[in-house]
């Protein structure tokens, strides 16, 4: 399944709807536009290369199977203008539709067009399969000043966050008006996608800061295996999962009577750049590391038990008296048990940006989680870790991102954020 361009643009309804050929056969023909159809739609890739359903009550991209490869970008608006920004908007998502799909961005695609003009695609995929790619977006505290009108439509969980105890953020790769959360197997196509968003906003919005990723660092699905962050140690066995419906509904999907009505089935997104001390961890010892954690290196399981998905066991004491897990190692601090059931959608990425001049490399995690109210849980929860985390020596926080997601596009009329400028 490769991309090409084709002379109408149009989208086939297995490619649209991610579906197998099978799959269209059994819902039917009536079924195709339907609203019910819509909200389930089957939105997970068989196999790496294959697409995945864009169209949904939920954007994709969140509880989708973290794909190996991420490019995030952060974008100023500079137009001055509502109308050309919702024209943006509707521009992106029609090339959105098309892209996670395996087209090119555009109808006439990169060889296709008028040889007069630029391509409506830069080419760079051309003969590329979907690869899985998702592309989620979402709006900054930033876009809710007074430019385009919006300040009563903030959501009081949009609320700023508040400072942390020893984070050293750098303005210009923080924040943000929008984000583009670009995931997929095969890197050229997560850029390739960013890259043509970039390029169909040009004039409109300038592209702030942006962010390559590799190695999931979670796994948001009980079908994948648990993933290792750059210090070696499994990333995401205590997720929230896709299959986990209960725990999603509490925890991740913005529900009606939570804020604006414009956010109902939309989600929080935090982002945070994390450099990771590289050299001194690695001269760390392997007992010390797993300390830190709470969790040894292998296996991953608790250090009160022996398989990775072992529940630990917090008041257990060895025979010195000490709790197993110590007080301040990272899985006791992060833990639901202590923030009241607090959870994180966690989908971070693993990120080496070459060099620092001093001879390290600069490299960490790209924390991503998604969430219900970041008041109630990413606050909390960091608001500890910044206080207490052991792993606060190995780590420093870089840059932050926090964003309003919208619901999901549900079909071909719809677009990126109408519920929000409607
Ligand atoms: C504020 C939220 C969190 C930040 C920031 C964070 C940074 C961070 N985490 C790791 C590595 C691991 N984290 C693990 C578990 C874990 N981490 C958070 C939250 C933040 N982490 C939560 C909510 C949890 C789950 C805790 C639990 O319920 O047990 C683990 C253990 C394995 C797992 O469950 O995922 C590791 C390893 C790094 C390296 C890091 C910053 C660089
Ligand atoms: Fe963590």
């Amino acid at each position: 399944m490769t991309r090409r361009s084709t002379a109408s643009g149009g989208i086939s309804r297995r490619r649209l709807f991610g579906l197998g050929a099978a799959g269209v056969a059994a819902v039917g023909a009536g079924a195709v536009a339907g609203r019910s159809f819509i909200e389930e739609p089957v939105a997970h890739a068989a196999s790496s290369s294959d697409p995945v359903a864009f169209y949904g009550p939920h954007q994709a991209g969140i509880t989708t199977p973290a794909q190996d490869r991420l490019h995030f970008v952060a974008f100023d608006v500079i137009t001055k203008k509502k109308a050309e920004l919702v024209e943006l908007l509707q521009e992106w998502t029609a090339a959105a539709a098309r892209m996670t799909q395996g087209k090119d961005a555009g109808t006439f695609g990169a060889v296709g067009g008028s040889p007069e003009a630029p391509p409506d695609d830069t080419g760079e995929a051309l003969g590329l399969p979907a690869s899985g790619l998702t592309l989620t977006i979402g709006f900054g505290p930033s876009l809710f000043d007074e430019r385009f009108g919006l300040a009563d439509r903030r959501p009081p969980a949009l609320a700023d966050l508040p400072a942390f105890p020893g984070e050293d953020l750098q303005p210009e790769i923080s924040g943000g008006d929008i984000c583009v959360q670009a995931c997929a197997h095969d890197p050229q196509v997560a850029v390739h996608a960013i890259r043509n968003l970039a390029r169909i906003g040009f004039g409109k919005v300038s592209v702030r800061y942006s962010q390559l990723g590799f190695g999931r660092t979670s796994s948001t699905s009980r079908s994948q295996a648990t993933p290792r962050n750059l210090m070696g140690f499994k990333d995401g066995t205590n997720n929230l999962k896709l299959e986990d419906t209960a725990m999603l509904r509490d925890h991740l999907w913005a529900a009606p009577g939570d804020g604006p009505a414009w956010m109902d089935g939309g989600t929080y997104l935090v982002t945070r750049k994390i450099r990771m001390h590289i050299e001194t961890w690695d001269r760390a010892p392997l007992s010390e590391q797993e300390a830190i954690f709470g969790r040894d290196k292998g296996e991953g399981a608790p250090l009160t038990g022996h398989k990775e998905f072992d529940a630990p066991d917090f008041a257990k004491k060895g025979p010195d008296g000490q709790p197993v897990i110590a007080g301040d190692a990272h899985v006791r601090l992060a833990h639901p048990d202590a923030h009241g059931g607090a959870r994180l959608l966690r989908r971070g990425y693993n990120f080496v940006d070459g060099s620092d001049g001093l001879g390290r490399l600069d490299a960490g995690l790209f924390f991503i989680a998604y969430q219900r109210d970041p008041r109630k849980q990413f606050v909390p929860i960091q608001r500890m870790l910044a206080e207490k985390d052991s792993l606060n020596e190995y780590i420093k926080h870089v840059s932050s991102g926090l964003f309003a997601c919208p619901p999901g596009v549900v079909d071909g009329g719809d677009y990126w954020g109408r519920t929000l400028f409607a």
